[in-house]
């Protein structure tokens, strides 16, 4: 395992995965941190301590690439991750798991904030990267399930629980530029906004790249309510019609249709709720197309429709901007279109879609989406995303699947 320099300050990040080693460990090493990637994946932590660097690519039209250094890999599983978040060179807690992962880590953040204490570790921020509304509030309230009213409220005056809108796509890594299996290929747009007023202390170093606010909620809605919804349309559709990238869904006109008008009555509800300039938001819609159109990037629908039931659930970027719309009875066709398309996402190697295609064979596409969605049979809502699902059907059993 790499060692740290003396006195260099550390950060623990759960997630060595695309976006762990594309953008938040990457940046933690370029801001002066040695980076403790905890994760479950034995191999990767073996490659993350037998090489002494890995290069980061960025898909762009003349690729350039940096190299990350000053990181080892640690099992989440065992006694030294608590260790070095008990370590007081340790300043920062970060993740990068899936949002269904934070339950999972939050023995070993529980059992490492206990040593601290005992050990007089001091302040500490905690930082949940990871695709969702309150992401590290929800990891905070796991943690704190394994603490005593005393271990408790030590937390509450010395451990930040910040949530933030971590935004870079960072699609599976390919052989085209991967020349060891830590290389990871990225877009050159990168955005990682934090919570400013749940933080203990100032982050130090601070990070290079990481945009502390005082209003994250617009920030975080703008982003999964638009880019992820835009994204998981995207793919759902991409899916229906057989496509296998993100750019080749997107070259599709009906695709085009359907993920535009989905974007506008989103942006519509985000800019009533938000006061958004509504210019400005149609040129932050234009700044996402461009990003998801990029061919370089070889993004495949699969993995951005991944887990279907999560983006289906209440709050995640299909009904968050759905329910805001009916709040302000502005129009949800295409939004009700882009829910349809989810329900016909049947990836063998997906437990959620797995899942959720096995529901609706045995209960009926009327009750499934009632069930996921908490959209009531007979309203309208509910008429238009069945409707939508029975022409999808169609067309995906025209075109066959993969
Ligand atoms: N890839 C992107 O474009 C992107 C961008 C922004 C946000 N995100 C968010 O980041 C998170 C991770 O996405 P990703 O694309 O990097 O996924 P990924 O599958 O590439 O990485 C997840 C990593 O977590 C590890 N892991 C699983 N269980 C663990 C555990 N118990 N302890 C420690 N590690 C564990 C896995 O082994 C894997 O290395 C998700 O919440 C995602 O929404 C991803
Ligand atoms: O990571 P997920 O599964 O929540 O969503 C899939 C993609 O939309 C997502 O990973 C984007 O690439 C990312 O959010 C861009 O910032």
């Amino acid at each position: 395992m790499h060692e740290p320099q003396a006195n260099q300050p550390q950060a623990v990040h759960f997630g060595a995965g695309n976006i762990g080693r594309g953008f938040i460990g990457a940046l933690l090493a370029e801001s002066g941190y040695f980076v403790v990637f905890a994760d479950v994946d034995k191999n990767l932590l073996k490659e993350l301590n037998s090489h002494d660097s890995y290069e980061v690519h960025l898909l762009t039209e003349k690729e350039q690439t940096e190299e990350v250094h000053s990181f080892a890999g640690a099992s989440s599983q065992k006694e030294e991750v608590p260790h070095f978040i008990a370590s007081p060179h340790t300043r920062l807690i970060t993740t990068a798991v899936g949002p269904a992962i934070l339950e999972k880590i939050a023995p070993a953040i529980a059992k490492g904030l206990k040593e601290r204490r005992l050990a007089g570790g001091g302040v500490l921020n905690v930082i949940a990267c990871e695709n969702m509304v309150h992401q590290t509030e929800t990891l905070k309230k796991y943690v704190q399930s394994h603490l005593s009213d005393e271990e408790n409220a030590w937390l509450s005056d010395q451990i930040g629980f910040a949530n933030c809108s971590v935004d870079r796509i960072v699609p599976a890594p390919t052989s085209r530029y991967a020349k060891n299996p830590l290389d990871v290929g990225v877009e050159e747009f990168s955005e990682w906004v934090v919570d400013k007023t749940l933080l203990r202390g100032p982050i130090d170093p601070p990070v290079q790249g990481m945009t502390l606010t005082d209003s994250l909620q617009a920030y975080i809605e703008r982003k999964l309510f638009t880019l992820n919804c835009g994204h998981a349309i995207t793919a759902y559709l991409g899916f229906v019609y057989g496509l296998e990238r993100v750019d080749q869904a997107l070259a599709n006109e009906e695709i085009m249709e359907d993920v535009r008008g989905a974007l506008r009555e989103g942006g519509a509800a985000l800019v009533k709720r938000h006061g958004f300039d509504a210019e400005e938001h149609e040129r932050y819609v234009e700044h996402v197309f461009a990003r998801f159109a990029n061919p370089k990037l070889h993004d495949d629908v699969e993995r951005v429709g991944r887990q279907p039931l999560r983006k289906l659930s209440k709050g995640d970027r299909l009904l968050g901007p759905t329910v805001i719309a009916r709040e302000y009875g502005l129009p949800i066709d295409h939004l009700a279109r882009g829910i349809a398309a989810a329900f016909l996402f049947d990836v063998k190697s997906d437990p959620q879609s797995v899942q959720m295609i096995g529901r609706i064979n045995e209960v009926g596409i009327e009750r499934a989406v009632a069930e996921y969605t908490g959209i009531e049979g007979g309203s309208e809502e509910h008429d238009k995303i069945i409707g939508a699902y029975n022409k999808f059907k169609l067309k995906g059993n025209l075109v066959g699947h993969r």
